[in-house]
């Protein structure tokens, strides 16, 4: 069995609002669980309940109220010290967000985010190196490169600028990918296209995904194992056979009933 990569232990986030009369959000509650070496899972959830809390934890964006996340056995929040350390876990654990367009800067060509990312590992993007980098990660997620340097994001589709973002993870190779409703803002062929190249992502390159989405429809193909979330807490887990043919929380059987693409063919994703 592959190596454990991330464990989140008893994760609890609660957020508190409010000046006069305190208002406590418990947006993350209680959450177990782990990731191994090579593997995709799902978080799965209606809107608010706690998959992007979690997801900013895991990156550590914000902290958690109790708990520990470990990344290959070190605390994350207790071990991570000085800015060097903390953009080294950056660098191998990596996100791409919803909507691809809120990655780029409209004034600059969509080169700058694939040489960002050459900059970071180290690699000059004016050199040879750097610019067959740009040209094998653009290629490893199916565009052709001379259609996308030197082009701005506006004449770009949002598909194009979402597998231009999967380029950019494709250079820094990360060992974590956390893809944050990734593919909830494209066309439904779209989509299905996308999810395959995490999938080729992870296969090539040996990242683990971390997949959240409101789509359980999707995570039925992408996943090894899928985690169900209500309300901030983690009810239902097991592999997509487990969790989708055989729902056994009444949430998770309303989800899956809600999603009518759940039962088309695969293949129907791409050829739509
Ligand atoms: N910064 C914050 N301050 C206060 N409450 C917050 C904050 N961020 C999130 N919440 C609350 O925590 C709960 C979980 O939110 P979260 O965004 O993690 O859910 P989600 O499942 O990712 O939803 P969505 O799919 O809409 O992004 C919600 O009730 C939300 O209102």
């Amino acid at each position: 069995m592959s190596k454990e990569m991330l464990v989140c232990d008893h994760v609890t986030k609660i957020f508190t609002s409010g000046f006069i009369k305190k208002i406590e959000v418990k947006a993350v509650d209680d959450v177990s669980f782990t990731v191994r070496e090579g593997e995709i899972i799902s978080l799965i959830g209606q809107s608010g309940s706690g998959k992007t809390t979690l997801g900013k934890i895991i990156l550590r964006l914000i902290p958690p109220t109790s708990g520990r996340v470990l990344f290959y056995g070190k605390d994350i929040w207790r071990d991570i010290k000085t800015k060097e350390e903390l953009k080294e876990y950056w660098r191998q654990v990596h996100a791409v967000f919803q909507n691809p367009m809120g990655s780029f800067n409209e004034f600059y060509k969509v080169d700058r985010v694939l040489n960002q990312a050459l900059e970071l590992i180290g690699v000059d993007p004016k050199s040879e190196e750097g610019m067959l980098l740009k040209e094998e990660s653009l290629k490893a997620v199916g565009l052709n490169p001379d259609e996308i340097l030197g082009k701005y994001p506006h004449q770009l589709s949002g598909g194009q600028l979402q597998r231009v973002m999967i380029a950019r993870s494709w250079i820094l190779r990360p060992k974590l990918l956390i893809a944050d409703e990734a593919v909830s803002m494209l066309d439904v062929s779209t989509r299905g296209k996308i999810v395959e190249i995490f999938k080729e992502l992870r296969n090539k390159l040996g990242s683990s995904i971390i997949f959240i989405s409101h789509d359980i429809g999707l995570s039925y193909f992408i996943s090894d194992r899928i985690f169900i979330m209500y309300k901030g807490k983690i009810i239902e887990e097991g592999t997509p056979q487990e969790v989708i043919d055989n729902p056994k929380h009444e949430y998770t059987k309303t989800l899956v009933e809600s999603v009518p693409t759940i039962y088309r063919k695969w293949e129907d994703f791409l050829e739509v």
